[in-house]
């Protein structure tokens, strides 16, 4: 309790003016309503028993005028609490939110949006809650016990003493409750964001729990869980129950044993019947009291976990600042060295082992590799998301560490796969990375992002307002939109990750063709698996498992014969017509898979042309765990997940593998006619070549010597 009282006045010490005031408003108020009841006394003893009128109307008239002054403090008091409340909270919410600001991305990562969530929704109100309830009925409810016991000594010195033993009774069950009703409140508050958490979770999965008809699992993977919350909310309000009930037996017990001493002393005529009249009424305003100091208890409990909770909140460590070295970054043209620099998310695995590069000022550079490889990560290194557990990346020959990241950040664009859009206008959006841009600039950078003509035609134009973090564009139009934000920033290092993933082929033409441009005085660090983008870069660095496997140009890559070559080999021979409606494959490409391989080329050159073409969007289906296969897939382009149903998972499936570009998929279950063992989705929009199954074994039939390999090469796959 005294702790809460500690941080309620950590909280109020800003706000002395108003917390005299209220304290003021609120002692006249309290001496009125703490003596009102000793008005009985003189009443009965110099008015009533005497006869005395004149008394009589004057006591009337000084308790009408107190009563009139009391009822204005009140009123003024209740303004002063409601300003001092909605100030408290509005500053612990700018504290909040000020430091998740400055939390390490990691910190996101690890904490569950629906604990983050909780603090605002949950926390912040228990604190308004202890804070009415300290400085409204506890302050008064202290004050009357006390005023009250004095009272009491005054009038009759040893039924008040029994009272205070009662009173002191009344606390010892709640005491000994205490700790208790604290790791139960806990236990309810985690169950209660992890809960949050499951719903927000489900409010953006709804695509793919539709697609994936996971509403079953989803409803029962949830009503598991509420269950455990349902075991945690009765304890809960049972303790809460438990805390209010315990001083309630102790109260009727004391009433009891005053009722009887006191009304033997009245018989014995120890006292006058106006003081024990005057006794018992004071009594009772005292028993309110102490009831209602009880009642709060419970909010006290609450209140103490909130104040922990957001104390570990405040009190995370931030992102680290860097240094104070800026003067060099003003140059406008940072080289990047990173030097054996070696990071892990946790102590499962490395992301990034002795990586070494150097990416002098005003080049390209790509980082490429398969998915999981840890582009995306050595990407997020640089932009200073994540610090190295070993080795160092340097600016300009300044240790990372002693850059001024603020400034550093000041003067690069990024432009990420997945892209936020926030409430606002197109006009709000675009203008985030340079909040003085001029309608013009901002239009000039809109151009440049190919997204210019679209707003145009939008009926309100740039005023079109974005809602639920712009979803009602899609996901081509947002990253073109993001696009024009890190172009509209001028900045000295642009980076792009997957940042042309969500376009059409016409679009990522026509944009590449804008990086290109924009390459020409900045530094361009390009995160990619379409290698076919970046064939003019200056450094590839090609990331294998973490590790660094090769870097070079495009020819020296292809020229060593290594992984590269082979990325590379697999995405050649696909070719998509300019509309994006149409994809081939040469018989080049084809004698590759393997099951074709070592087949006569003739015959590869006629099985070309048996391919079809099919787009579909990012976040649709492609197959389904379950269902016959019907067709053979190889993706031209774009990217897919395949997943299997695991029921046992929050999230009700798990994810096998990542499939890009010139990869394939869905020949097991084709050729052995069995159902779809994994259900695939499109991530990004994707151009698909698909070979029906009919085809296949039309080929197959006529073609004996690939039903043969075909077979050998479906049994090696299986094992
Ligand atoms: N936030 C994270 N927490 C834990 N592990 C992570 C996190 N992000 C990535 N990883 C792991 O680190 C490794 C490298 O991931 P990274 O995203 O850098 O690969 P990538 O090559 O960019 O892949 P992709 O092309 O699929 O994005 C992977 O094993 C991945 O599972």
């Amino acid at each position: 309790m005294l702790k809460v009282v500690k941080n309620l006045l950590r909280y109020l010490q800003p706000y002395k003016l108003l917390i005299a005031l209220f304290f003021l408003t609120m002692l006249l108020n309290l001496a009125f309503i703490s003596l009102a009841p000793l008005s009985f006394q003189i009443l009965i003893d110099k008015a009533i028993e005497p006869h005395d009128s004149a008394y009589f109307f004057m006591v009337m008239k000084v308790l009408g005028i107190s009563g009139v002054i009391c009822v204005g403090c009140g009123i003024v008091s209740d303004y002063v609490l409601a300003r001092l409340n909605a100030r408290v909270q509005a500053d612990l919410r700018r504290k909040m939110f000020t430091q998740m600001q400055h939390l390490p991305i990691s910190y996101f990562q690890k904490a569950r949006s629906g604990d983050l969530l909780s603090y605002f929704s949950t926390d912040l109100p228990s604190i308004e809650n202890a804070m009415t309830a300290i400085l409204t009925i506890g302050i008064q409810s202290f004050s009357v016990v006390l005023i009250s016991t004095l009272v009491l000594f005054y009038l009759q010195w040893s039924m008040a003493l029994l009272i205070l033993i009662g009173a002191a009774l009344i606390f010892v069950g709640p005491y000994l409750l205490g700790r208790r009703a604290q790791s139960v409140n806990t236990a309810y508050r985690e169950k209660m964001a992890a809960m949050l958490g499951v719903v927000q979770e489900n409010i953006k999965a709804q695509k793919v729990i539709k697609g994936f008809n996971l509403q079953t699992d989803v409803i029962e993977s949830f009503t598991a869980r509420l269950k455990v919350f349902s075991v945690a909310n009765y304890s809960k309000n049972l303790m809460s129950a438990q805390l209010e009930r315990i001083p309630m037996i102790s109260l009727l017990f004391i009433n009891f044993t005053i009722i009887g001493f006191g009304s033997y002393l009245a018989l014995e005529a120890y006292i006058t019947v106006g003081a024990l009249v005057a006794f018992f009424t004071m009594y009772t305003s005292m028993g309110n009291s102490v009831f209602n100091l009880t009642y709060i208890l419970p909010v006290f409990t609450d209140a103490l976990i909130s104040m922990e909770r957001i104390d570990q909140l405040l009190s995370h460590p931030r992102e680290a600042q860097g240094g104070t070295d800026s003067a060099r970054l003003e140059e406008r043209r940072p080289d990047i060295e990173v030097d054996r620099l070696s990071f892990a998310y946790d102590d499962k695995r490395q992301a990034l082992q002795q990586i070494s590069m150097s990416i002098p000022a005003g080049t390209t550079a790509a980082f490429v590799g398969s998915s999981g490889s840890g582009k995306s990560t050595m990407m997020q290194m640089l932009l200073g998301f994540y610090e190295p557990d070993e080795g160092e990346m340097r600016i300009n020959g300044t240790p990372f560490q002693d850059v001024d990241r603020k400034v550093f950040r000041e003067q690069i664009g990024v432009v990420f796969q997945e892209n936020f859009l926030f409430q606002g206008t197109l006009l709000d959006n675009i203008r985030v990375s340079k909040p003085d841009a001029s309608l013009d600039e901002v239009i000039e950078a809109a151009k440049k992002a190919e997204i210019h003509e679209h707003i145009a035609s939008l009926p309100d134009g740039y005023e079109t307002v974005v809602y639920d973090e712009g979803n009602n564009f899609s996901g081509g139009q947002r990253q073109r939109l993001a696009i024009a934000r890190a172009i509209l920033r001028d900045p000295s290092i642009l980076f792009l990750d997957e940042a042309t993933s969500a376009l059409d082929p016409i679009a990522e033409a026509a944009i590449n063709q804008t990086f290109a441009e924009l390459s020409r005085n900045r530094t361009v660090i390009t995160v990619t698996h379409r290698l076919s983008s970046i064939k003019d870069v200056d450094h590839i660095f090609v990331f294998d498992q973490g590790k660094l496997a090769e870097s070079g140009s495009h020819q020296q890559l292809l020229d060593m014969g290594g992984l590269y070559q082979k990325l590379w080999e697999k995405q050649s021979g696909l070719s998509i017509s300019s509309g994006g409606q149409e994809a081939t494959i040469d018989e080049e490409r084809l004698s590759l898979l393997p099951f074709f391989r070592g087949v006569d080329r003739d015959v590869l050159k006629d099985i070309t042309h048996l391919f079809n073409t099919e787009t579909v969007s990012a976040g649709q289906p492609i197959i389904q765990e379950g269902d016959v296969g019907e067709k053979f897939y190889l993706i031209a382009r774009g990217r897919v997940e395949v997943t299997r149903k695991a029921p046992d998972t929050e999230a009700g499936f798990t994810r096998l593998a990542v499939l890009e570009d010139g990869d394939h998929f869905g020949e097991i279950a084709l050729l052995e006619h069995a159902p779809r063992n994994a259900t695939v989705t499109a991530l990004t929009p994707c151009v698909l070549l698909t070979l029906q199954r009919k085809v296949l074994h039309y080929l197959l039939a006529k073609h004996p010597e690939i039903d043969a390999h075909v077979r050998q090469t479906i049994k090696e796959r299986r094992n």
